[in-house]
């Protein structure tokens, strides 16, 4: 085994496990409702944020009871880091968003900044309406703008370092299937 490969089975090992697999599947089929009521007759174009919206986009989208349109974009600014730093466009959208309502879906709202940049993004880009969907919002009082919340929020979850359901710890553990914090952090 490498260094790498234990130290992530550690983590795990010693991680608490905030919200369990069942609990979250609960979360992402109230979310999928509410979505469903809100914009089954919007024409919505969907953005999955990747890399962490990808599993919460991939279960969502399949409970989403209306004709969804679903592309991705890459804007990141933690990397391997606990901490978040300068948030760098790893790839734009090119669809065109003219007049288009579009919902943007992640794992996390931490502090908000990177589902800020990228609303911004496409209200520049002529976005009628823009409308964020996550599945964890961090309790915390350091939002980017007091009080920020999402659109659609599946959980409320503590002040901890997340992984699981998309979230990664040093790029690690995406696919845990439940909401852990890890230990110490
Ligand atoms: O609310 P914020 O404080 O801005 O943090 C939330 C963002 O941070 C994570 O992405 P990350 O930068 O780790 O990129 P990745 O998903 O590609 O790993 C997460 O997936 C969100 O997109
Ligand atoms: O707590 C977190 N865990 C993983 N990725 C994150 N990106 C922002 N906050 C977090």
């Amino acid at each position: 085994m490498t260094d790498t490969v234990a130290e992530m089975n550690q983590v795990m090992e010693e991680a608490d496990c905030l919200v369990n697999e069942q609990q979250v599947q609960a979360a992402i089929r109230n979310l999928a409702d509410d979505i469903t009521d809100r914009l089954r007759d919007s024409n919505p174009l969907l953005f999955c944020v990747m890399n962490g919206g990808l599993i919460l986009t991939g279960q969502l989208l399949t409970q989403l009871k209306f004709p969804v349109q679903a592309e991705y974009l890459h804007a990141t600014r933690y990397r391997q880091e606990t901490t978040g730093g300068i948030l760098e466009w790893k790839l734009r959208p090119d669809a065109d968003m003219n007049g288009r309502t579009i919902l943007i879906v992640d794992d996390i709202l931490d502090e908000g900044t990177t589902l800020c940049a990228i609303a911004d993004y496409c209200r520049a880009h002529g976005a009628k309406e823009v409308l964020t969907a996550v599945l964890v919002d961090k309790q915390h009082d350091r939002k980017a703008q007091p009080g920020l919340k999402a659109d659609f929020t599946g959980l409320e979850v503590e002040d901890r370092f997340l992984f699981g359901f998309g979230m990664d710890y040093k790029g690690y553990w995406r696919n845990a299937p439940g909401i852990y914090a890890v230990k110490g952090l």
